[in-house]
């Protein structure tokens, strides 16, 4: 059986909690799709509203973040329990813009996936590389790093249930699209890395989402590729656009 694509938008830090039910309330009829899984990342104060708007649509909430310990003094962050009390299913890790502007690494990346699949929450595992990255020849070099440690101590069970993004930084709200051919080399390298460090069943079952500047333009070519299942859309999210994003198909 094929795996079954995940379309999930990434709202960054955008949409007030009422803006949050508006938005939802206009996208519900719009990105219904039954070959699709589809997420709404939300801020954490959006989960409970948008949870809330979201009932009776086929639209699950993830969360941008979370911390990697249970509870106690950590002012400002979010446990994984909050979110599944609250109804949250996936949850991004180590999106770039956690890493470049909160200190996030790959080991602490590591923790909070480690974190996620004890408490049944699928993590949305972010991997990129920068322009001069890729200008030097080390993209890939450079992401299976960011993958094998992502993975630390991840069991193969719960490797076949993630979710990875790749998402160039270079193309990151810049509407620079990576060619088609540019993201379908990097993310069949990502399958291949998970077929060494587990084998080819939980390679096969992974999904992997291409990320950056998507478009209802550049998705339909995307999603066809074959080593990619979907995409993390941010800009194109917060639109209309969305519902023709996931319905890429048809
Ligand atoms: O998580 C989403 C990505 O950062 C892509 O954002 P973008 O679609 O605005 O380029």
């Amino acid at each position: 059986m094929g795996r079954k694509k995940i379309v999930a938008g990434n709202w960054k830090m955008n949409m007030t909690p009422s803006e949050a039910v508006t938005l939802i309330d206009t996208l519900k009829p719009l990105v219904k799709n039954d070959d699709v899984d589809v997420v709404f990342c939300v801020p954490a104060i959006d989960i409970i509203p948008a949870i809330e708007a979201a009932k009776g649509s086929n639209i699950q909430i993830g969360a941008e973040n979370m911390y990697f310990e249970e509870k106690g003094a950590y002012t400002g962050e979010i446990s994984p329990n909050m979110l599944t009390d609250a109804g949250v299913k996936y949850v991004i890790i180590g999106h770039s813009e956690r890493r470049e502007y909160f200190a996030e690494t790959d080991e602490t990346v590591n923790k909070k996936v480690l974190k996620a699949f004890e408490h049944g929450l699928t993590p949305i595992i972010c991997c990129g590389e920068t322009l001069t990255q890729r200008e030097q020849g080390i993209t890939i070099d450079w992401i299976r790093q960011q993958i094998k440690i992502a993975f630390l101590n991840v069991t193969a069970d719960q490797a076949k249930t993630a979710v990875i993004a790749y998402e160039p930084i270079w193309a990151i709200g810049t509407g620079k699209v990576a060619t088609t051919e540019q993201a379908q080399e990097v993310c069949s390298a990502i399958r291949a890395c998970i077929g060494e460090i587990y084998d080819e069943a939980t390679a096969e079952a992974i999904r992997i989402q291409y990320g950056g500047s998507v478009s209802a333009k550049s998705a339909p070519e995307l999603f066809a590729q074959a080593d990619i299942d979907g995409g993390l859309v941010g800009g194109a999210s917060l639109k209309p656009d969305f519902g023709a994003i996931v319905n890429y198909n048809k």
